[in-house]
């Protein structure tokens, strides 16, 4: 594999913090956790249980106090009741303010542990060990932490943002295409949000990436990935770095989240979250279109890229009453006003506020599977 240089990209905000990116980065972690940490609480499910123990017993040289807790895999683990164990996982082993938290783990592994780092003690230190791309390229930076109810995804949490991340490009070799693909959604959101370049490199390497192999992936196509981390790392630390509780600009990184949440409640999580975004960014492009906003070309350039990867594109059509109602919890909405963050151009984010409902219903009928354009649903 030819080299990778390690790269930084600094979040801006009351107390900055590095993202580094590259290969072999865990030497970096006693220095991101700080002089004053005396324990630390290694969090990860089951699928990285090796990766943890390996971090756990490197810390535990050092001389910290160092612990591993296993927590579901994926969603399950983003619940009251798995934050509840890892909490009398801290209290147990008297976890006090200058002690931290490690997250190693895809996005909801980051999100559980970034919200149960959060709340113990009301904030203790957290550093994220990304080991998803999704993790890497949008979860673990930014500080955005939370869990499920029953009533939707996310409406528990706080803005914590971590002490540093570590994107150990290492980890991407056992990753499942399956979820490689996944983590390619929020990468492509970002290019159609805020970097161009983004959707260009994904579409020179669509066919490798979709047929990811890890560790054995051609040297370009990794080249390709690193870009690809870093540009997208870099576009959500300029925004977070600029408003990190989401007053405004922070708003265009939830592009196709709207619906794509509502997705994921309803199929009860058995979707990945970038599978269900893709779909979403297809509506909210539709949305823009049938709004006046956005042309036709950029409508058809989020069904081919995003075709080219195997995401899904379409959803099934006799959800509608359904997602309204999960949309109607989502963050962006204002009483009973629906927001949507949809796009005038290619990098041009804006937002559509309260469209009616006709529009609305138009949009999901373009994405219907069984939508008058006959085009056919793709499974991941
Ligand atoms: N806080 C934020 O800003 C933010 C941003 C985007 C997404 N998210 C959240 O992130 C979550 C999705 O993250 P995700 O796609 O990483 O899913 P995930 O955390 O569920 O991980 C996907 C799967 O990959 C496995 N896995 C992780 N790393 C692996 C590796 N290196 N090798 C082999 N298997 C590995 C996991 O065990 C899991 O089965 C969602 O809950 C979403 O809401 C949060
Ligand atoms: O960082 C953000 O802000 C985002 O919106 C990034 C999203 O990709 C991410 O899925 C986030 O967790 C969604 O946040 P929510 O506020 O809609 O729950
Ligand atoms: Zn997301």
């Amino acid at each position: 594999m030819s080299t990778i240089e390690t790269t930084r990209v600094q979040v801006a905000g009351e107390s900055p913090y590095d993202v580094v990116i590259g290969r072999h980065l865990l030497g970096e972690l006693p220095g991101l956790l700080g002089p004053d940490v005396r324990r630390v609480l290694v969090i990860h499910p089951s699928s990285l249980a090796a990766t943890a123990e390996t971090i756990r017993a490197d810390l535990a040289q050092t001389g910290l106090e160092a612990f591993a807790a296993e927590v579901p895999d994926a969603e399950e683990s983003k619940t009251a009741q798995v934050a509840g164990f890892l909490w009398g996982v801290l209290g147990q082993a008297d976890f006090t303010r200058s002690d931290a938290i490690v997250s190693v783990g895809g996005g909801a592994t980051t999100d559980l542990a970034g919200f149960v780092a959060a709340t113990w003690l009301r904030g203790i230190r957290v550093v994220h060990v990304p080991t998803t791309l999704l993790a890497m390229v949008d979860a673990a930076v930014g500080g955005k932490t939370g869990i499920n109810t029953a009533e939707g995804k996310n409406l528990v949490g706080a803005f914590h943002p971590p002490a540093g991340v570590l994107c150990d490009l290492v980890a991407l070799e056992t990753l499942p295409r399956f979820d490689l693909v996944a983590g390619l959604g929020e990468v492509v959101k970002t290019g159609f949000i805020a970097d161009e370049r983004i959707l260009e490199i994904v579409a020179d390497h669509a066919a490798e990436l979709r047929d990811w192999k890890g560790a054995d992936a051609a040297d370009e196509t990794w080249a390709a990935l690193a870009e690809l981390v870093e540009r997208s790392v870099a576009v959500k630390a300029r925004v977070v770095g600029a408003d990190l509780k989401e007053a405004g600009l922070r708003e265009i990184l939830n592009y196709g989240h709207t619906l794509g949440h509502a997705i994921e409640l309803v199929e009860r999580y058995q979707w990945r979250h970038g599978a269900a975004v893709s779909v979403g960014m297809v509506f909210a492009a539709e949305l823009g279109r049938l709004a006046g906003k956005l042309d036709d070309s950029v409508v058809d350039r989020h069904r081919e890229i995003l075709t080219s990867l195997g995401l899904p594109t379409t959803y099934r059509g006799d959800r509608w009453e359904k997602l309204l109602s999960g949309m109607r919890r989502d963050k962006k909405t204002r009483g009973d006003l629906l927001r949507f963050v949809v796009l005038d151009a290619v990098g041009q984010p804006t937002r559509l506020e309260g469209p009616d409902p006709t529009l609305l219903a138009a949009a999901y009928a373009e994405i219907s599977e069984d939508a008058p354009t006959g085009r056919a649903p793709i499974a991941l």
